[in-house]
């Protein structure tokens, strides 16, 4: 059996979406055939190890934890493909993933849950809805949730991101020193670690492929967290690329800098929408 599977979904006209069942690892968005997102050409398809690149699901741990692996489980373990893809009476097509408690998730955290992740694939847009839910009669647990979205741009140094200004910035670069962002729009010039509090529901990143625009839309999500590990980090990362790093960028949008309490019987629910802003002069 192999070590991963993915699935397809197909919108015609060369606009695509892949996900790796390995983690819910949305691994590849092609719209009009150009290339999304970001997959280092050293990432490991094991089963195993956490995809370098595409878009990790990021659960109930965001960053290190003394029970389990950076970044928790949900990144590192087969998902349950509930429907799909399937197209939708307008043309677009969606797949439904599942995750629930198992015997090696309880080992690291003893809570029964359930996750139900929606994808949908329109014309220019990537929809991405989440559920989480706990099914327990009377235990309640909290957790941290973050869509790791690595986006393929030509040169990161070029890229500006919006919705940041004002928002106050834990820096990990800095020990975890908070900060506030005195900028309109974010630029990358070296080594970015950052988790930005209560940032706008959009962003606007400049300057991915092809000279475009992309549209972040988030709900439920406070935190955005933007990261680029640059040279000396790419060089400790194995399944990372020395030469990869301008090529990358990635804008998380997470509830990670404080946890979501989630009360017995009941759930969260958040949503990221992708869009590709087309330029009519081009
Ligand atoms: O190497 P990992 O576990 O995939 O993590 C990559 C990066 O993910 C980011 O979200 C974190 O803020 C960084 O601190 C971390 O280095």
């Amino acid at each position: 059996m192999a070590a991963t599977s993915v699935i397809v979904l197909d919108r015609s006209n060369n606009t695509t979406c892949t996900i790796n069942l390995h983690g819910a690892t949305v691994v590849s968005w092609r719209v009009n055939n150009q290339e999304q997102l970001f997959v280092s050409k050293l990432a490991v398809f094991d089963g195993k190890k956490a995809i370098r690149g595409g878009i990790p699901f990021v659960f109930p741990q965001f960053g290190p934890w003394s029970f389990g692996p950076n970044h928790g489980f949900a990144r590192i373990v087969r998902w349950t493909l509930e429907r799909g893809p399937e197209r939708l009476p307008n043309g677009d097509v969606e797949a439904v993933l599942s995750l629930m408690d198992t015997d090696f998730t309880r080992s690291m955290w003893n809570y029964p849950f359930r996750i139900t992740y929606r994808i949908i694939l329109r014309e220019k847009e990537l929809h991405f809805h989440i559920g989480v839910y706990n099914p327990s009669k009377e235990l309640a647990f909290s957790f941290n949730l973050l869509l790791h979205t690595y986006l393929k741009v030509p040169d990161v140094r070029k890229c500006q991101i919006t919705g940041l200004h004002g928002c106050t910035f834990i820096d990990k670069t800095r020990d975890g020193a908070i900060y506030q962002e005195g900028r309109e729009v974010a630029t990358i010039n070296e080594w970015t670690d950052r988790i930005y509090q209560h940032t706008s529901q959009e962003h606007i990143i400049t300057n991915v492929v092809s000279g475009r625009k992309m549209r972040l839309q988030k709900y439920n999500f406070p935190d955005t967290v933007i990261w680029n590990p640059w040279l000396d980090k790419a060089r400790e990362t194995p399944d990372f690329g020395d030469d990869e790093y301008p090529n990358m960028v990635c804008v998380e949008a997470g509830h990670v800098s404080s946890p979501v309490l989630l009360l017995p019987g009941t759930a969260f629910e958040a949503s990221q929408i992708l869009q590709v802003i087309v330029n009519p002069k081009r």
